[in-house]
């Protein structure tokens, strides 16, 4: 059931509630206080008329009896019934009364009970028999009719009633306002409903779309603050909320980034030798044996290289350590600047450098390296140190039948050492 519905029900409930408790209540107690007053006054009449029938015929056994009775009384509701002459004419009442009290179409206003001086029902009203004894209960509440001090009858206050003509319009306009409100009550009911519900229902929605939407990833929302109601405020505390988790999440996606870039940094840094910034020996060692498989898989050539500066020891003892760690840089700056993209060189340890040759020949590789030394060796070291000389013997390997790079990495180290043995500042290979 909609919010809507549930609004307009409970509105119109309350409401139909509130009338009909109020209107009802107002209605019954009316009508119970009329009739009191009535019961009231046509008592008083009916004992005035009894008491003036029995006085006409000197007791109520001397009377002509029960259609005497009604006769009389007939004969005076109809000089009461009488229009009233114009004012100033009036004649005074006959019996001194408190005024006409008959029903609709002429009936009396009450059916009285009626008894003698021995308590026999004279008049039952349909509720007693013509003769027979009122019942004790009856006789408690019977008032006496006394003619020159002696009871010559009882008349019972219970009866039934019949309202005038005044009294019914009294009542049906008392029904019909009754009626007036309860439709009033419902259909403020409905529009009480509606209007509440339409403006809660326009929050709730756009609460809701906003939900979604930051739900879809946009979680800067703001949904339109109408009032100073609980609705309101939760409207205020769900842009508040909204905005405090974008920020949130803007700042985390900052830190995330930052994080990213200096885990990049750091794996970076792991990969690369501080001083030259080649790659080092775990991530070249890594890079090999992949490059091999792949060679192997591939039956494509592979070949490996091992360099190492000529009497590094002597550079740095004969002009220091920094200019040891000069030569270093500038060594490693040469070998990467004259390598291609798919070629892996590193740095190994101290003043060696490893270089990984995809796709190339034992012949290319070779020449590569002569080409390499000749760099390194014509470099202007002079202008480091007028009398630095730096010259490099490296050890070339090709066969794929050693196995594992590392293998040919050994094999290449074997290469190196005979460069080393034979001279230095040359390239061996086989
Ligand atoms: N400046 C500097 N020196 C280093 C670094 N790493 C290693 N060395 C030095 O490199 C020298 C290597 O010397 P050796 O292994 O004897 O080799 P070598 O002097 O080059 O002699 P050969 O290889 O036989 O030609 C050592 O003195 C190390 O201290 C470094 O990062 N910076």
């Amino acid at each position: 059931m909609s919010l809507r519905t549930k609004f307009m029900l409970a509105l119109l409930l309350t409401g139909l509630a509130a009338v009909a408790m109020v209107g009802g209540l107002a209605y019954v107690g009316m009508t119970k206080k009329v009739d009191s007053i009535r019961r009231e006054r046509a008592a008083e009449h009916f004992h005035e008329a009894v008491t003036a029938y029995v006085q006409q015929y000197g007791s109520w056994q001397a009377s002509p009896g029960k259609d005497g009775f009604d006769t009389f009384m007939h004969g005076r509701r109809q000089v009461e019934d009488r229009p009233p002459p114009p004012e100033g004419r009036r004649p005074p009442r006959e019996d001194g009364g408190p005024g006409p009290e008959s029903g609709r179409r002429g009936e009396p206003p009450f059916h009285f009970i009626l008894a003698d001086q021995n308590f026999n029902v004279v008049l039952g009203a349909g509720v007693y028999e013509h003769g027979e004894p009122l019942p004790e209960s009856a006789r408690k509440n019977a008032r006496p009719v006394e003619v020159q001090g002696r009871v010559v009858a009882y008349v019972s206050p219970e009866g039934v009633l019949t309202p005038s003509k005044e009294e019914q319009q009294y009542l049906d306009a008392m029904r019909d306002a009754l009626w007036f409100g309860v439709s009033g009550a419902a259909v403020l009911a409905l529009a009480l409903g509606l209007l509440l519900s339409r403006s809660l229902g326009r929050t709730l929605g756009h609460l809701t779309s906003a939900v979604r939407a930051m739900h879809g990833g946009s979680l800067l929302q703001r949904v339109p603050v109408e009032g100073k109601d609980e609705v309101a405020e939760l409207a205020a505390a769900f842009n508040a909320m909204s905005e405090k988790l974008a920020r949130s999440h803007e700042e985390l996606s900052d830190s995330h980034q930052t994080i990213l870039v200096q885990a990049e940094q750091l794996r970076e840094l792991s990969v690369r030798d501080a001083l030259t910034k080649l790659h080092n020996r775990r991530h070249f060692d890594e890079q090999a044996t992949t490059l091999f498989s792949h060679a192997v898989r591939h039956k494509r050539p592979f070949s490996v290289v091992i360099g190492d500066i000529d009497f590094f020891k002597r550079i740095n003892d004969n002009f220091s350590h920094a200019t040891g760690d000069i030569v270093l840089r500038q060594v490693g700056e040469i070998l990467r600047s004259h390598m291609r993209l798919s070629d892996l060189v590193a740095r190994y340890g101290g003043e060696e450098f490893v270089i990984a040759f995809p796709e190339t020949e034992l012949p290319q590789a070779a020449a590569l390296c002569d080409k390499l030394r000749g760099i390194i060796e014509s470099f202007p070291w002079h202008q480091v140190h007028p009398e630095l000389k730096v010259t490099m013997s490296m050890g070339v390997y090709a066969d794929l039948a050693a196995g594992t790079a590392e293998a040919m990495l050994q094999k290449a180290d074997a290469l190196l050492y005979r460069a080393k043995e034979t001279g230095r500042n040359r390239v061996c290979f086989s």
